[in-house]
């Protein structure tokens, strides 16, 4: 490859990766490999000034805006940050900043918090709005799903405060949060969230904000932004912000020159194992304001502040083998064995290899030296091979062909990184894994049966279907061990009592591929009834040929479900493959026939609907539609009201000349504010 073509292919595949790690919240790449590559990119463009492009990612912000939100221009850029490694390069930087300002230069310290970076707008000492980096320039309104996070102060308090200010930090997910979500995750059957960083990414990108109200997220604050502030220096920036109710952490100290700011580096880098939430590094800014300025930034990132990337803990060890695992739906997880190793204080086992892909392009090999790294993720991960150590006789990993639990050839669609068992019926894991989505919480919630007793139903041969749950008895399941009388009838109990769950959640327990609960609910109250969904499009045909009347009925069926809003083709070509399935049609049938809601009952059909049950709303103000109306759509969705502010209220509809007591205890209590537009939204 030439050096042009080299550049160009890594923007490129730079450019992917950003858009899956900003947009999708995914990351295909270790952050290790992702920042490899990008140094690799920046040498050969430094080396080559010819090939400048401005968008290349090297000198641009990676993120981009989505479709989903409205898209705010931002008053004052949002940047990223350049990274250094060493003392050296903190040392070539300080030379760039003298080279520039006059007299001394202090340094501010504080933690580089790793979450989804997100700025907020206080107009008048009060929320205004929140927007994420998006592509540094214009980013997506989050305002909604903000507000629901209790450290963001919905009015602030103190003095001094600016009429008009924007403040800059990063919403993050602490451990404790995260583990309890993929614990849930885990009873239910569901895969884990990868990491906390990618988790509090995607909560903010929800379009159900009480989803989002329901995630332990915090927001930790870092720089003021705005016309007019008072102040003149980032310390006392971080102080007043702290002073006026935004959570500023308290780790953040000023030092007065390179050393004091190395010995930050150190001391952090071995405490931060004891913080409540993730930091891969240091941030060091220019303390005044004034210096700051005359400094100014990148296309990128400030001049004046510095990030310092704390080195994830990598070892080496041996790849003993190779072996897969089948979740849920079928798709095939390669797994490496390793020969134990302690990283992190932890003894490490296993570590995942993601796909097909990931282990050609490393092209790891059993009996391989291999370097392991446990960064933000829970699973640790190889990032790469030692050649050096390869032994002679070592061969190419062969992908596997057969499915470890049941033996069927495995399948890899086009475009698709992961191979999958179709063995969709047979399959152990699957079977299991589409029960336990049948009984999950969301689904049809039946109490009584856990993840555990699935398995021992499904080995006893009890069970090979979710409908086969329908034809349980207490005395059926006595005989299982460690299964006393009460919670045998707890379980059977437990079934029966499903029969009365609402159709749209009933189409969702199906499992249908793409159907999570809110296409669920959308097909459900488009079609109405099982039946509608399930029936084929009738044509006249002129054609005898009963295959081709059949894939132009199917043909005419994924369009009837693709001009659904919202519903894309993806998704109806999943619909129509299930309903169409002979063996799906013949569970449906029998789910039909033990007593299931098959249909939108008449109630909701006048609107009613259980979307937000548990939840309690006060109302005040003046709105549009009268506060009856809006009284009877709380009720009619499930929702409780009250009629003054409490610990207990979940939200606070608020509309105009509201009484300001209210305001104030709403505020107090972090209670999160909605408007009426919001509210309807949630209905
Ligand atoms: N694995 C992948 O596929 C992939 C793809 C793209 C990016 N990445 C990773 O993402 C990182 C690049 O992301 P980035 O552009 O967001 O830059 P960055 O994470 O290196 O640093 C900039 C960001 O740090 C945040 N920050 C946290 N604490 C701060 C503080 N105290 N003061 C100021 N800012 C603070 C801000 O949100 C700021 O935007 C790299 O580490 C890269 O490895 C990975
Ligand atoms: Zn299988």
């Amino acid at each position: 490859m030439t050096p042009k073509e080299q550049i160009t292919s890594l923007r490129e595949e730079l450019r992917h990766y950003n858009h899956e790690y900003y947009v999708n919240d995914n990351s295909e790449i270790s952050d290790f490999e992702f920042d490899k590559k990008l140094e690799q990119l920046k040498q050969l463009e430094a080396a080559h000034p010819e090939y400048f492009d401005p968008s290349s990612p090297s000198v641009r912000v990676g993120g981009e805006v989505t479709k989903n939100f409205e898209t705010v221009v931002h008053k004052y850029r949002m940047y990223s940050l350049d990274n250094s490694y060493s003392l050296q390069d903190l040392k070539d930087w300080e030379k760039r900043i003298k080279k520039i300002v006059d007299g001394p230069v202090e340094y501010v310290c504080e933690l580089k918090y790793d979450g989804a970076s997100i700025s907020l707008r206080y107009e008048n000492g009060a929320f205004a709005k929140a927007v994420t980096r998006g592509d540094g320039s214009q980013g997506d309104e989050v305002t909604t799903n903000v507000r629901t996070i209790n450290s963001v102060p919905l009015k602030l308090k103190g003095d001094d405060i600016p009429k008009e200010f924007e403040i800059r930090g990063e919403i993050v997910l602490p451990w404790e949060g995260f583990n309890a979500m993929n614990a849930a995750r885990e009873k239910e059957g569901l895969d884990l969230y990868r990491n906390p960083r990618n988790t509090a990414s995607g909560s903010l990108k929800l379009q159900d904000s009480a989803e989002v109200a329901k995630r332990p997220l915090e927001c930790l604050l870092y720089q003021l932004a705005g016309d007019d502030l008072p102040i003149v220096t980032q310390y006392e920036g971080l102080e007043r912000a702290r002073s006026w109710g935004f959570k500023v952490p308290q780790e953040s100290v000023l030092a007065k020159d390179l050393d004091e700011v190395m010995r930050y580096i150190e001391k952090w880098d071995v405490e931060r194992k004891n913080l409540p939430y993730e930091t891969d590094g240091v941030v060091i800014k220019v303390n005044s304001l004034r210096q700051q300025e005359e400094l100014g930034f990148t296309a990128k990132a400030p001049k004046w502040a510095m990030a310092y990337k704390f080195s994830t803990e990598q070892v080496s060890t041996r790849l003993e083998k190779i072996t897969y695992q089948v979740g849920r739906t079928g798709a095939v997880t390669p797994v490496a064995n390793l020969s134990p190793v302690e990283i992190s204080g932890t003894t490490v086992r296993r570590a995942s290899l993601h796909n097909a892909d990931q282990i050609e392009k490393l092209d790891i090999r059993e009996g391989d030296e291999v370097y392991v790294e446990k960064g933000g993720e829970i699973i640790p991960k190889i990032v790469a091979v030692d050649l050096s150590k390869r032994p002679d006789d070592s061969q190419p990993t062969v992908y596997a062909i057969h499915c470890p639990e049941c033996d069927t050839e495995l399948i890899r669609k086009e475009g698709e990184a992961q191979h999958f068992c179709p063995n969709e019926m047979g399959c152990p894991p699957q079977i299991k894994g589409r029960i336990q989505h049948f009984i999950s919480r969301k689904a049809m919630d039946i109490d009584g049966i856990g993840a555990e007793t699935v398995d021992q139903l499904v080995e006893a041969g009890l069970i090979a279907t979710y409908a086969d749950l329908y034809e349980l008895t207490v005395d059926k399941v006595l005989p299982l061990e460690r299964m006393a009388q009460k919670s045998a009838e707890n379980m059977v109990n437990g079934i029966e009592a499903s029969k009365k769950v609402p159709f749209e959640r009933v189409l969702f327990a199906l499992g249908i591929r793409y159907v999570g609960e809110t296409v669920a609910k959308k097909l459900a109250y488009h079609y109405k009834s099982m039946d509608a969904l399930m029936k084929m499009p009738e044509r006249e045909h002129n054609s005898t040929d009963l295959f081709s009347q059949a894939t132009d009925a199917a043909t005419e069926k994924v369009e009837e479900l693709n001009a659904i809003p919202e519903i894309g083709r993806v998704i109806a070509q999943s619909v129509c493959d299930f309903i169409q399935d002979p063996l799906h049609r013949g569970t449906v049938q029998r789910l039909k026939e033990y007593g299931l809601q098959m249909e939108i009952a008449a109630e909701q059909l006048e609107g009613k609907t259980d979307v937000l049950a548990g939840k309690s709303f006060v109302i005040s103000g003046v709105f549009e539609r009268s506060r009856n109306e809006l009284k009877k759509m709380v009720e009619d969705n499930g929702g409780k009201l009250s009629s003054s502010i409490s610990g207990k209220t979940d939200y606070l509809i608020r509309g105009k000349n509201m009484g300001p007591s209210k305001l104030e205890k709403a505020g107090k209590l972090g209670i999160p504010m909605i408007s009426e537009e919001e509210f309807l939204g949630m209905v």
